[in-house]
């Protein structure tokens, strides 16, 4: 099926993150696909894959990287299909170096930043998730049943404290 999100990371190293937010869009039967592109490294790939997201038909782009965490903002600066970006706990601080470069966009171009690290990216494919659901009532639907397994589970760890 036509990938609907594309996911996009600076280095296999952000995998171990990343993957969470494929396991987010898997368990809601969303089609995507998942590349290692970075704004440094790999520029001109960057600029091509941002340039022709929005004719591939890509409705939301998801971007991790750590450090100098420059992909997730520089992907927003060449489209306008919506970017959400994963900060990734770099070792050096802990992620908060990912954090605000990524949070801190001019007005213009936004980025939607989720937390640091795996919950971060578990949130990222929710959020990509409900961006679609707006315009899929079976994604909608999905989502609904989700909520309903989460709060059910928090009510029964909670019945495991009396
Ligand atoms: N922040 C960026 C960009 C970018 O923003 O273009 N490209 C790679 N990186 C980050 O460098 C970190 C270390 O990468 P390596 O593990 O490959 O040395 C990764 O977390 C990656 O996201």
């Amino acid at each position: 099926m036509k990938p609907q999100v594309g996911i996009i990371m600076g280095s296999v190293s952000d995998w171990e993150t990343m993957k969470y937010a494929c396991e987010s869009l898997e368990q809601l039967e969303i089609p995507y696909e998942k590349r290692v592109v970075s704004a440094h490294r790999t520029p001109d790939l960057l600029f091509e894959y941002a340039e022709s997201a929005k004719e591939r038909d890509l409705k939301v782009i998801i971007a991790g990287a750590g450090g100098a965490a420059h992909l997730p903002g520089m992907t927003a600066a060449k489209t306008i299909v919506p970017v959400i970006g994963v900060p990734i706990q770099s070792k050096a601080l802990n992620g908060m170096d990912s954090l605000l470069s990524i949070v801190q966009m001019p007005g213009g171009v936004p980025v939607a930043t989720v937390a640091i690290g795996k919950a971060g990216a578990v949130n990222a494919g929710l959020f990509a998730a409900q961006i679609l659901a707006a315009f899929d009532s079976k994604i909608a639907d999905r989502l609904e049943a989700l909520r309903d397994e989460t709060r059910e589970k928090v009510l029964q760890s909670s019945e495991q404290l009396k």
